[in-house]
């Protein structure tokens, strides 16, 4: 990455020369939340570890990376520089959806950044701002950052684990999709991959339409359904997951997990589609390949036993079915267009 790109604004200060002292004092105010937030942090950061209650005997936990020129770009081919802010947003946002895929709600997070030496001082306090920023407007009312580490490599890497409480609940998870049950969807899906073929085109950024551009900011910051997870888990949803490589990806996951066959609604799909009109008719782009194939929007994909009444947020976007004689369990769909395999970090 030269130099240039990173240090972008008349050669602001980079951490190069900082102490992680420093570096930290700079990092540790912007990671203060309301008391809320707190309420489940014991020892915030500052000591060789954070604690963090429990408040049922167990803890919900997991981990995602995000990597510079993986998973975004300091500088796109439509002129986007990606801010510290959408990288702590995001960083944010995908690990909340993954506790509120299980139904249960953050207690807190960890983070851990690896920055090169002209990654400008400015650019890791936004990052720190938008992790903060993306946890409260995402309403994860009970979780704050309990502490993380800091290192220095050769390109930005930025990684977060988060913890959550299901409330004594249970948890709901992807195996659990039975015969008969509805298919249904919260949030987005194929928002986040219109956001990135646009980044990826030579469409200037700054000639876009707002029909247009909320693609861009949904990819840059992506705005998961907190409240969807646990009130799927309180009206019986049989199994869940997030939607972050795919709809048949991850739809996939769930019929290899319960042991059964998806299927999806025709007129879903091109209802959802139909929502992705803008960005597909300015790039000459295929809609419902968005929206079978993009991932990182984080919309929740829950089955419900048939005549539940889904909870708000949900809409029915197709079925479960018991598997036919010759038939594995995967997604059927009436189109499968040719590239709408979904995301696979190694097959890419
Ligand atoms: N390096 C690893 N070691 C142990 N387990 C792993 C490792 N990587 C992934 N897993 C586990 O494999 C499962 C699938 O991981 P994956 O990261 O694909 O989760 P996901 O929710 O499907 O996707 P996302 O990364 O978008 O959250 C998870 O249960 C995860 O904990
Ligand atoms: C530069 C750049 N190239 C490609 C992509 C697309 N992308 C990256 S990771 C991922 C799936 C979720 O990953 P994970 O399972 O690790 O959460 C997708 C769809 C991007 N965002 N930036
Ligand atoms: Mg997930």
């Amino acid at each position: 990455m030269p130099e240039d790109l990173r240090n972008r604004v008349d050669r602001q200060p980079t951490v190069a020369g900082l102490s992680e002292a420093d570096l930290l004092a700079r990092i540790f105010p912007r990671l203060r939340m309301e008391d809320s937030h707190t309420i489940n942090t014991v020892l915030g950061p500052g000591d060789d570890a954070a604690i963090v209650a429990a408040p049922d005997g167990k803890t919900v936990i997991s981990i995602d990376t995000q990597v510079e020129d993986q998973d975004f770009r300091l500088l796109w081919p439509n002129g986007y520089r990606t801010t510290g802010f959408d990288v702590g947003w995001k960083a944010a946002a995908q690990n909340l959806s993954d506790i509120n895929a299980m139904g249960a709600r953050a207690t807190s997070m960890v983070v851990s950044l690896t920055l090169p030496v002209d990654t400008p001082v400015s650019w890791v306090e936004d990052l720190a701002d938008g992790l903060t920023a993306g946890i409260r407007e995402l309403g994860a009312t009970q979780c704050s950052v309990a502490g993380g580490d800091l290192g220095r490599g050769r390109e930005i890497s930025v990684t977060v684990a988060v913890l959550g409480t299901l409330d004594g609940g249970r948890p709901v998870l992807r195996s659990g999709a039975q015969p008969g049950d509805i298919l249904a969807l919260a949030g987005t899906v194929g928002h986040a991959a219109a956001g990135l073929a646009l980044l990826e085109s030579d469409v200037a950024v700054d000639t876009l339409a707002p029909a247009e551009r909320v693609f861009v900011d949904l990819q840059s910051r992506p705005r998961p359904p907190l409240d969807a997870g646990p009130a799927a888990r309180a009206a019986g949803a049989t199994a869940m997951l997030d939607i972050s490589d795919g709809l048949l990806r991850d739809g996939g996951r769930l019929a290899a997990a319960s042991n059964a066959g998806v299927a999806l609604d025709p007129a879903a799909l091109a209802r959802l589609a139909g929502l992705l009109a803008p960005a597909a008719e300015l790039l000459g782009a295929d809609a419902e390949a968005w929206v079978l194939g993009g991932g990182e929007d984080h919309g929740l994909l829950a089955t419900f036993p048939a005549g539940v009444q889904l909870p708000p947020g949900f809409t029915a976007i197709g079925s479960i079915h018991a598997l036919g004689t010759d038939e594995g369990p995967g997604v059927l769909t009436a189109r499968r267009p040719g590239d709408t395999g979904g995301w696979d970090h190694f097959a890419h």
